[in-house]
């Protein structure tokens, strides 16, 4: 039976959660569309994420951050994964609330900086201890993303294509999200 998809679906949680992975992930399994604001502001600025957080500073991106994900939430249903930072302002949650629905990838300290450590693109964890920087974020961050429609919760031994299945097994519980055809 053919799934269909009514309401973007909007990946939020911490850097390294695999928000931008299992995305992609889920929307091949739904064969739906799959966006990520990251993608779509490098693009538009020709400049990677750390030049626009070193030139114009993380306000702008912030700025650039929400137009690009209120204008894919009045697109057609897709998988839109956001960076870990979107979910904080109230602004973008506000939008994702009205428009689409929220899932938060719950990862713990440990499996995220064995995602990221090994990364420099992330500007944020650019700093002398970014394991320290990385657990103050999550403490502060994670009030926000309680504030998510639905949670899945990521172990190490889960992989991207079982975590797909989870998300969707997830999103099959809720008849506005998706629906069997
Ligand atoms: N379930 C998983 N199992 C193994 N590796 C994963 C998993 N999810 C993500 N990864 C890897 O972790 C890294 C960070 O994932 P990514 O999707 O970029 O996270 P985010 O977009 O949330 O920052 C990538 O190298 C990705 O391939
Ligand atoms: O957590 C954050 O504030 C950020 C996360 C990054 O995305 P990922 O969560 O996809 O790594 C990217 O948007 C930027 O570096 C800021
Ligand atoms: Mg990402």
């Amino acid at each position: 039976m053919a799934l269909q998809l009514k309401k973007t679906v909007v990946m939020v949680g911490m850097m390294g959660a695999g928000k931008t992975a299992i995305g992609r992930a889920v929307a091949d399994v739904l064969g739906v569309p799959f966006m990520d604001s990251d993608e779509e502001i490098v693009r538009a600025a020709q400049m990677e994420i750390s030049e626009i957080f070193e030139r114009d500073g993380e306000g702008f991106f912030r700025d650039r951050e929400h137009e690009v994900i209120s204008r894919l939430l009045e697109e057609g249903p897709c998988i839109l994964s956001t960076g870990g930072g979107a979910f904080l302002a109230e602004r973008n949650r506000d939008v994702v609330s009205e428009k689409g629905v929220s899932v938060w990838l719950r990862a713990d300290l440990e499996l995220l900086w064995s995602r990221v450590r090994h990364k420099d693109t992330r500007p944020l964890l650019r700093t002398p201890d970014p394991k320290a920087t990385l657990t103050e974020l999550l403490t502060a961050r994670q009030p926000h993303y309680q504030n998510a429609d639905l949670v899945v919760d990521s172990r190490e031994d889960y992989s991207i294509p079982d975590m797909a299945e989870r998300v969707v097994g997830c999103l099959k519980t809720r008849p506005d999200v998706i629906e069997n055809k």
